[in-house]
């Protein structure tokens, strides 16, 4: 089964980004909560609020903030470079899925040895999140796809049109933020990325 994960933007009211994620949450596998310049109250306010409509506490990921994912009992965390490390967390929480962001095959292969259990790689195409940084493209997907053993997901830039061509590149799944919390109609985008990914038989 091939992954799709929703990132938050940081910069839209709470309310929106609950409200979009309880409409679409029976398509996606993972939401990420990556509000980099919340406290980690604000941030469990927004746990509280994403399981009060629902969304099962699995789907849940973490960006950074280890100590909210336990302390919600939410499904995983990911990583940043500036993040504590994953051996560091798998140790004393192997209950976590622990994601790395990464942007070299450096990075990534850090990861796997520290224990990750996928990572995320990007931007593959241009997006509005890293203006004026030249996107890494299909091809470096394809050579780190190659490399790792883990789970590699795409990120940046990516359209449903993408989806097939990230896919056969190597990319075990998606993450995508705009697309779908900018979208006027978030809940057919999220079916449309579900199709692209042939999974138009997606049961929920
Ligand atoms: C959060 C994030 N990280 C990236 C990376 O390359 O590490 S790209 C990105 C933003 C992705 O947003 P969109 O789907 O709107 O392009």
């Amino acid at each position: 089964m091939k992954e799709l994960h929703l990132i938050s933007t940081g910069s839209q009211p709470i309310e929106t980004f609950v409200h979009i994620s309880s409409l679409v949450h029976s398509y996606v596998d993972y939401i990420h909560v990556r509000e980099k310049h919340r406290a980690a109250k604000e941030i469990g306010m927004i746990v509280e609020k994403l399981l009060e409509a629902s969304v099962p506490a699995q789907k849940i990921v973490i960006n950074d903030r280890v100590d909210v994912a336990v302390v919600y009992g939410v499904g995983g965390v990911q990583l940043a470079y500036h993040s504590l490390s994953a051996k560091q967390i798998k140790e004393r929480f192997p209950f976590l899925r622990v994601g790395q962001s990464v942007h070299t095959f450096a990075e990534a292969k850090q990861a796997e040895n520290e224990g990750a259990d996928y990572v995320i790689f990007g931007h593959i195409y241009e997006t509005n999140c890293k203006e004026g940084i030249k996107p890494r493209g299909l091809t470096s997907l394809q050579e780190l796809a190659c490399s790792v053993h883990i789970p590699v997901v795409a990120i940046g830039g990516i359209t449903p049109m993408h989806v097939r061509d990230v896919l056969t590149a190597g990319a075990t799944g998606i993450a995508v933020m705009s697309t779908v919390y900018y979208a006027d109609h978030p809940l057919s985008t999220v079916q449309l990325y579900r199709q692209q990914m042939g999974e138009d038989t997606w049961t929920f």
